[in-house]
């Protein structure tokens, strides 16, 4: 029997696929659409739903914001945070991530906000750490720039050294509830933590009390050197975008030589990769679903305006029919690398058309063929789970049946995927190490 592997999604609270021929009509703003979604993955039995999150409106294609507002791209989107609380409110096993940004909370913010999550979800709360990368956002937030990414892991480093703290500035037991001696809190079990580092101060305690989990599950999708550094040391689980399986494994190798350089058991870390799989009744008509949705000027647009947003490159700059310079960015390195295949000699035209499929083949088609190709992935890479992402940039009800009542299924019936989370409440940490 095959070891089955972990499945996650990766969204934002941002418009639906609102105008395409199965739409929801782009007005999630309630939440509600969002909250079936999730559902519907509970039903399927994933480990998380992760929201994504960046804090601007873009403007680095063509130096304009016309198309991110046109085709709603990066934003208009909600704030993950509520979202998240609703999402835990209607699910019971379900894991609920939450990108928060270490450049836009101050860290005691930050640690209250994800304690007062995990209380909510019942231990079922992951915050994804980023440092955000975006030049626009910065300036959002008071400054001219980002600082470089070395300095902006340095700060990582340190910020996430003061919230561990300050979550066990609430010691396990504190809350008493003693009728007898009226006692809410015992005191004793609550200390100041008087943090005091290169970037940051604090004196603690947190002034909520110790979550089910003690702290978030960490997420993080570190890319570069650096980032992958971060996120050895540092992550419980970690979501990447590579192109192919070579790739795929050697981040994942990579990643967990670090963590067991750092004294960490690599397998307390599962590496999460980016699948767009492209479902139909045969293989010819998901081929023609895909060519529905890529072939056209506007998906054009759409991936290089996405990828001019996270690396501030305007891809409009660029010949669709020459390779890519190499480049490097103060952005999303990783993502850039991903996107830019070197060495492949692909113009920028096919990068593109690669964008939906993300560069890995023969995952469209029936759920059947693309669920053994995807156990044919999972065991040349080594484990552990797959991060499903809409191919078509939005995301439609009819998507997600096909994903959580077509692939999912089958799956299943392969071995390859989890068919119960089992009786027992389980912190979402625990779920993530079940296997
Ligand atoms: C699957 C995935 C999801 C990500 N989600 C976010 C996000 O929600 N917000 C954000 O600012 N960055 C996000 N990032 C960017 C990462 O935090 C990171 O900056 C990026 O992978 C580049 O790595 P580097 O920082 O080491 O260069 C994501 C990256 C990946 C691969």
């Amino acid at each position: 029997m095959p070891k089955p592997f972990h499945l996650a999604w990766f969204m934002n609270f941002s418009v639906d696929e609102w105008n395409a021929p199965f739409s929801a009509g782009g007005d999630p703003w309630t939440g509600e659409f969002y909250i079936d979604m999730a559902k519907a993955m509970e039903r399927a039995c994933f480990d998380y739903i992760m929201i994504e999150d960046t804090l601007m409106i873009a403007d680095a294609y063509g130096d304009s914001m016309e198309a991110y507002l046109k085709y709603a791209l990066m934003g208009p989107k909600g704030d993950p945070a509520p979202l998240a609380a609703m999402i835990a409110n209607h699910t019971s096993k379900l894991g609920v991530v939450a990108t928060l940004s270490t450049m836009a909370y101050p860290p005691f913010m930050l640690a209250r906000l994800c304690s007062t999550l995990d209380s909510i979800a019942q231990g079922r709360f992951g915050w994804n750490i980023v440092t955000t990368g975006e030049n626009h956002a910065a300036r959002n937030f008071g400054m001219d720039e980002l600082p470089p990414r070395q300095m902006r892991y340095d700060m990582a480093d340190e910020y996430v050294a003061l919230v561990k703290q300050l979550w066990d500035s609430w010691s396990p037991g504190a809350v008493v509830r003693d009728r007898a001696t009226d006692t809410y809190v015992d005191h004793a079990k609550v200390k100041p933590i008087d943090f005091e580092g290169r970037f940051y101060k604090c004196r603690g305690p947190l002034n909520c009390v110790r979550s089910p989990q003690g702290r978030p599950t960490f997420v993080q999708a570190g890319g570069s050197p650096r980032g992958r550094q971060f996120a050895a040391e540092t992550a419980d689980s970690i979501i990447a975008a590579a192109s192919g399986t070579k790739a795929m494994k050697e981040y994942r190798d990579d990643i967990r030589r670090r963590a067991a350089e750092a004294g960490r058991d690599p397998d307390d870390i599962k590496v999460f990769f980016i699948v767009t799989p492209v479902l139909a009744e045969t293989e010819a008509m998901a081929k023609e679903k895909l060519a529905f949705y890529t072939s056209t000027e506007a998906f054009m647009v759409k991936v290089l305006a996405q990828i001019s947003s996270v690396t501030d490159i305007d891809f409009s700059r660029f010949s669709l029919d020459e390779e890519l310079p190499r480049m490097t960015t103060n952005g999303e390195q990783g993502s850039l690398e991903a996107f830019a295949q070197w060495g492949t000699g692909k113009t920028l035209r096919q990068l593109v058309a690669d964008r939906a499929t993300r560069g890995l083949d023969g995952i469209v088609g029936t759920p059947a063929a693309v669920a053994r190709r995807l156990g044919e992935v999972m065991e040349e890479v080594g484990g552990d789970g797959f991060l499903i992402t809409s191919p078509f940039q939005k995301v439609s009800r009819q998507y997600v049946t096909e994903i959580c009542e077509g692939l999912v299924p089958e799956l299943q019936r392969l071995g390859l995927a989890r068919t119960s989370y089992g009786d027992a409440p389980m912190h979402l940490r625990d779920r993530l190490r079940e296997f």
